[in-house]
């Protein structure tokens, strides 16, 4: 049995009145692809804004590799060898991709943006150029973010987030508005990075399709609580599971 490199224990977290979050506990083994799924507002941003540290959890503790996160800054968590993506697109747009990216990696080099930009460091232009050809992005080195598709902007947030040469990866709806041969695209690309390069991945995310197909294991949220996990095929045949998706009647057909 491989180690938790993620450890979420018993988390709660509160906006005024609304529990979003109700004494979680997750668990991500190295080196494996982990779903966090759930009807709308069931808590799953809420969860991985407390992981990458945007959020504090009224209660609870995050352990990553053994070192208790709970109180570190967003800002440390790149340096620790988590990064993440966004729901919403959080690139540069006046930016080329290139740029982008470069932008992602600078968090291990100290010093000024601007300097980092001209200098291009050849050891770490080597891996930027491995994650853009990996990404499938190499044709559009030069293009500004603003002027890729939507699903070459998807990909170029992940480019991004790889550029640290992350342990873990947080995507939150990697898949939401892709086309079925992009999605088909990012299934192959993040189940690569796992089994090649042993990269540990957090998810969240709608597209069942995507999440059935990857994960080696999902947990499911509703109103905060867990109540189910296991493989996609457990968590698909349990009741629970298709009552909070589909409300009882569908449970009990
Ligand atoms: N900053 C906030 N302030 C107040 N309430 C919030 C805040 N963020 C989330 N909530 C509420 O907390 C609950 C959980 O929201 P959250 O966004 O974590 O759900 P989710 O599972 O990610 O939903 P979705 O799949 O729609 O993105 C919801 O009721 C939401 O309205």
């Amino acid at each position: 049995m491989r180690n938790p490199l993620l450890q979420v224990e018993n988390v709660t977290v509160r906006f005024g009145g609304l529990v979003a979050v109700n004494d979680f506990s997750l668990e991500v083994t190295q080196g494996t692809i982990h779903a966090l799924i759930g009807p709308n507002g069931a808590g799953k941003s809420t969860t991985f804004n407390c992981i990458s540290r945007f959020y504090q959890p009224n209660s609870g503790r995050i352990v990553f590799d053994g070192t208790d996160i709970t109180r570190s800054p967003a800002s440390e968590m790149a340096g620790c060898g988590i990064a993440r993506s966004f729901q919403n697109l959080e690139l540069f747009n006046e930016l080329t991709v290139l740029e982008n990216i470069m932008i992602g990696a600078h968090v291990h080099c100290g010093g000024s943006l601007r300097a980092w930009l001209q200098a291009k460091p050849p050891a770490v232009m080597h891996h930027i150029d491995e994650v853009i050809e990996r990404t499938g992005l190499a044709p559009y080195r030069k293009h500004k973010a603003r002027n890729l598709d939507f699903g070459h902007q998807k990909l170029l947030e992940l480019a991004r987030a790889l550029a640290i040469r992350p342990r873990l990866l947080l995507l939150d709806e990697p898949a939401a508005g892709l086309r079925n041969r992009e999605i088909a695209t990012l299934d192959r690309l993040l189940t690569d990075l796992v089994r090649t390069d042993g990269l540990t991945v957090l998810i969240v995310e709608h597209v069942m399709q995507l999440v059935m197909s990857i994960s080696d294991r999902v947990t499911v949220l509703n109103f905060g609580t867990k109540i189910a996990e296991g493989t996609p095929q457990q968590v698909r045949n349990d009741p629970a599971v298709i009552e909070a998706y589909l409300g009882k009647e569908a449970a009990h057909a």
